[in-house]
């Protein structure tokens, strides 16, 4: 396999060593049964993902970075290999873990506060203790003042805010991002990157966050993997040693952005150009 991992481990991954999810030689084809035909999304994908990290997955558009999250939730199954979650294997619906997806899907008829209650509602928390940890994460993110509208009466940047403390709120110790700042504007994307930075160095859960922004990828991550062309492999993983707490804001500005930003860019040039080779 190619893995190479550039530069060394950083401190953080040293610490965090216990182990949360891990695909082991996963493949997976998806089957056209119109065409009688399968096509590899996936070809012997191992990871293991260690507690309270934070990483990246990035790679050329349908690589298969959607999919590994989708696996790592139950929402699909691998054609050979396994999935590993909190030591077991993943079957069916994994609800151990949070998801954000890049739509926010807040419910419309419940306001701020009553969506960010959802899952707490459900496990059948009582309501003070409900309004306690809604209201503590909503000042968090700066929505105190919100709580009683309704998601068609916020911003773009507000519902997303509000779609990642419903998540966190669950206290999973895996979560799972797709793309989820995708449809903001660049300065909305900033100051959310920075609300999430903040959040999880507080929370500390493991973070999967696929992005196709390699700024983002840095700012955030303690390791990016990087996805070849499809079918999807494992190209490079890099650590990311820059130290914490970040200043996503000045992010250019630190020891070493350079350097892996153009590494990070070489390669995955070589995968779109590549390609664009297999698929004019
Ligand atoms: N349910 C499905 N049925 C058939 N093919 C699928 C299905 N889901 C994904 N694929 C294919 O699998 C490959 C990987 O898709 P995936 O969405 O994981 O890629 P991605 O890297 O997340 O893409 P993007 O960056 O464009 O969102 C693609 O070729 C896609 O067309």
């Amino acid at each position: 396999m190619l893995t190479q991992v550039v530069p060394k481990a950083s401190p953080q991954d040293e610490r965090s060593a216990r182990e949360i999810a891990a695909l082991q030689d996963v493949y997976l084809a998806f089957v056209d049964t119109q065409r009688r035909s399968a096509k590899l999304a996936l070809e012997g994908i191992s990871l293991s993902f260690k507690e309270g990290e934070f990483c990246s997955i990035v790679g050329p558009s349908g690589c298969g970075k959607s999919t590994i999250l989708n696996l790592i939730a139950g929402l699909t199954k691998p054609t050979e290999g396994s999935v590993i979650c909190n030591g077991k294997p993943v079957a069916g619906i994994n609800t151990e873990v949070g998801y954000v997806t890049q739509d926010d899907n807040l419910l419309p008829w419940r306001t701020l506060q009553s969506n960010v209650e959802i899952a707490l509602e459900l496990r059948g928390i009582p309501k003070e203790e409900r309004a306690r940890r809604s209201r503590e994460l909503i000042d968090r993110v700066g929505l105190t003042g919100f709580e009683n509208h309704y998601p068609a009466q916020l911003s773009g940047g507000m519902r997303k805010r509000g779609s990642i403390i419903r998540t966190l709120i669950y206290d999973a110790n895996l979560i799972l991002m797709d793309e989820p700042f995708g449809p903001l504007d660049a300065q909305t994307r900033l100051v959310l990157q920075n609300d999430l930075v903040k959040l999880w160095e507080r929370a500390r859960s493991t973070v999967v966050f696929v992005t196709h922004d390699l700024v983002e990828a840095i700012a955030l991550s303690d390791r990016i993997i990087v996805m070849t062309a499809t079918p999807g492999r494992i190209k490079k993983i890099y650590d990311i040693d820059i130290p914490r707490p970040r200043d996503v804001f000045h992010i250019h500005d630190a020891p070493g952005f350079s350097r892996i930003f153009d590494a990070l860019w070489a390669d995955i040039r070589e995968e779109i150009k590549a390609s664009m080779r297999r698929d004019p």
